[in-house]
């Protein structure tokens, strides 16, 4: 017997195994009372995330979330954290004392093969049949107490996502802490041949055969859907369709807030003037600070809206349907049907996206997804082509309910994810010549009611990331700005602007003749340069420059009234493209070990930017723009 007070180094230690999506990470949530996110398709969880917690009986644990598996025989990397945090492998999680294997109670059959397997591993087992809130509605019974006699395994119930599921789990962690885990056995796992795992699974079907009751349903509601939604012709015109509809939410639901924010930073400015005396102090704070801060928070109604979308239809369990439909798509372009997830987390920010590519087994797979997750439009371009589409594009409706400008921002996203499967196409060619990518292996989630916590907490976790970018890195860059703007001084009798002669003015023209072929004034050039640490950075920047130069009105209306329509299209376009962002490429280095992939991406990515730039600000100026 182990007795949990005789461990001399800490807390015991739990682990939450289980097939992807069966709720591993809501039950981590719920009992350690974390806030790691949640989504209803597979792959969510791609590395180990440790919390502490003390069990009603006051037991302190240390509970490990894992990424989900169907076996320790481990394939992708986010399976191989998993294996080996089990095999006790990873140094900075230790041995493991206590596995609870997680199943979806709906769904017993993997659960309960992955427990089987994990026997040899010699670790004590809590078997927990989760989501049986929704197996109860779908009137499925199960034994538990027949399912533990067979298994020879102990067996609770638990509704990880509602007030209350988790009690029967406390309660039997706790008898089972109090009597003291039964001992460890021996380490006599090994890999599963493919034979093995099917003698598993029929073993797994027979156990459920003799435990649950399923009533014979005539059609699932989730089913009835899908034949809608996953028909071939009107899945993905559906799917264009509310793509579509989300882009027009964006601009006309966020033009009030905007409005709201704008009145307020209009009215910290001219406080602030008010309060500090014509100077060089009311420069910093007024004409760099506020502005360049200022003309970034704006976004933030635009970003929050798309992302409230966004979580709702993945909490939905639509997502995964939307990856499904494009799996064909995708594969035509040379890339693995599991690329869909990390892509799509890159629409927020391509570092996490870059990081949840790990679910890709194969390695070229795996590079072709995070080389072209930077090209899918991330939350940091917003604030540019909201910037420029609101300077350039005329708020018009061009038919019942379809705005001009969100039809444009459709178009924008559209040409991001357009240029990232042709740049798969090309990579595929490059990397490898005619293997066709495998298929999508994701399993549908049934549809649920979006948990409200989750999409809550989901915009309070984005709009936190946004708001501490606001007050770091584009207020440092604001300042810098602002001093590159304002020294040296004119010299005694200068007769243009004072900023034509200062700092910024020089670095604008040095880079001219690079950035002139495409239309760029030295203005741009300027915030461009520190527009490299970070996109909106460039936004501030603007702000920054054209409020030293006197500006007094909107950024927009500046803009549109400082530079021709060619100017304005070929950054939007640049914007498309362009590689400004440093903590992508450090991530990109990261994960693929090597420097030379981000070399690449920085490579590629600029010159597309140049090529494309350069042919819509001609072909803009030859159209007359
Ligand atoms: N109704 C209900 N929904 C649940 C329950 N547990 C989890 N969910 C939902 O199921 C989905 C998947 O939950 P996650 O916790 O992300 O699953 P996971 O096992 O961590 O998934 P991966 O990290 O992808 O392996 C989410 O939409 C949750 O809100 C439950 O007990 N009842
Ligand atoms: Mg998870």
């Amino acid at each position: 017997m182990l007795e949990p007070d005789a461990r001399a180094d800490g807390p015991l230690r739990l682990a939450l195994i289980g097939a992807p999506n069966c709720g591993k990470t809501s039950l981590f949530n719920a009992l350690t009372g974390a806030n790691q996110r949640v989504g209803n398709y597979s792959g969510v969880t791609v590395e180990r995330k440790i919390g502490r917690t003390v069990t009603p009986a006051g037991e302190a644990l240390m509970v490990i979330d894992l990424p989900g598996t169907y076996s320790l025989r481990a394939r992708s990397p986010d399976e191989v954290v998993t294996r080996d945090v089990v095999l006790g492998r990873r140094k900075d999680v230790g041995q493991i004392d206590l596995l609870v294997v997680v199943a979806d109670a709906t769904h017993l059959r993997p659960g309960l093969r992955l427990a089987q397997e994990l026997r040899a591993c010699g670790i004590p087992i809590l078997v927990v049949l989760n989501m049986i809130d929704i197996a109860r509605h779908r009137g499925i019974t199960i034994d538990a107490e027949r399912l533990e006699h067979e298994l020879g395994l102990p067996v609770v119930t638990s509704t990880a996502v509602r007030r209350g599921g988790m009690e029967t789990l406390w309660a039997r962690i706790d008898a089972m802490l109090g009597q003291g885990l039964p001992e460890r056995g021996a380490m006599t796992w090994q890999e599963p041949t493919a034979a093995q795992l099917r003698t598993a699974l029929r073993q797994a079907d027979g156990l459920i055969a003799r435990t649950v009751h399923k009533p014979v349903a005539p059609r699932s509601l989730t089913e009835k859907i899908d034949t809608v939604l996953l028909n071939p012709f009107f899945g993905p015109v559906f799917l264009l369709v509310l793509m579509f509809a989300m882009f027009q939410a964006v601009f006309a639901g966020a033009a009030p807030l905007m409005d709201a924010i704008t009145v307020f930073v209009d009215w910290v400015s001219a406080t602030v003037s008010a309060a500090l005396p014509e100077g060089l102090l009311r420069g910093l704070i007024v004409d760099g600070a506020i502005a360049g801060v200022g003309s970034v928070i704006i976004f933030l109604p635009q970003i929050l809206i798309l992302f409230a979308f966004i979580l709702i239809l993945e909490d939905l369990g639509y997502m995964a349907r939307a990856a499904f439909l494009m799996d064909r798509i995708m594969g035509h372009a040379g890339l693995h049907g599991r690329a869909f997830i990390p892509l799509l987390s890159s629409f927020a920010c391509a570092v996490p996206g870059i990081m949840s590519a790990r679910v890709i087994d194969d390695r070229r797979d795996r590079l072709t997804t995070i080389l072209i997750a930077p090209l899918m439009t991330c939350s940091a371009r917003i604030p540019v082509y909201t910037l420029l589409i609101g300077a350039f594009v005329p708020a018009r409706s061009i038919g019942p309910g379809i705005g001009l400008q969100g039809l444009v921002m459709f178009g924008l996203f559209a040409a991001g994810v357009i240029s990232a499967l042709l740049v798969a196409f090309v990579s595929r060619l490059l990397l490898r010549r005619n293997e066709i990518a495998a298929p999508l292996m994701l399993d549908l989630p049934d549809y649920k009611i979006p948990q409200l916590r989750g999409v809550v907490l989901g915009l309070w976790q984005r709009a936190r990331a946004f708001l501490r970018r606001a007050g770091t890195i584009i207020f440092y860059a604001s300042v810098v700005v602002w001093v590159l703007s304002t020294f040296p001084f004119p010299p005694e009798g200068a007769s243009e602007p004072a900023i034509n002669y200062s700092f910024a003015a020089m670095i604008g023209h040095l880079l001219e003749p690079i950035l002139s072929p495409i239309g760029f004034t030295w203005q741009i050039c300027v915030a461009l340069v520190p527009g490299m640490a970070a996109r909106e950075v460039a936004v501030a920047g603007l702000s920054t420059v054209y409020a030293v130069s006197g500006g007094e009105a909107a950024l927009g209306s500046t803009l549109a009234a400082h530079w021709p329509l060619a100017t304005g299209v070929s950054l939007l376009v640049w914007y498309i493209f362009a590689p400004q962002c440093l903590s992508t490429l450090a991530v990109i280095k990261r994960e693929t070990g090597t420097a030379r992939w981000m070399w690449v991406t920085v490579v590629y990515m600029f010159g597309l930017a140049y090529v494309f730039s350069f042919i819509a600000y001609h072909l803009v100026r030859a159209l007359g723009g």
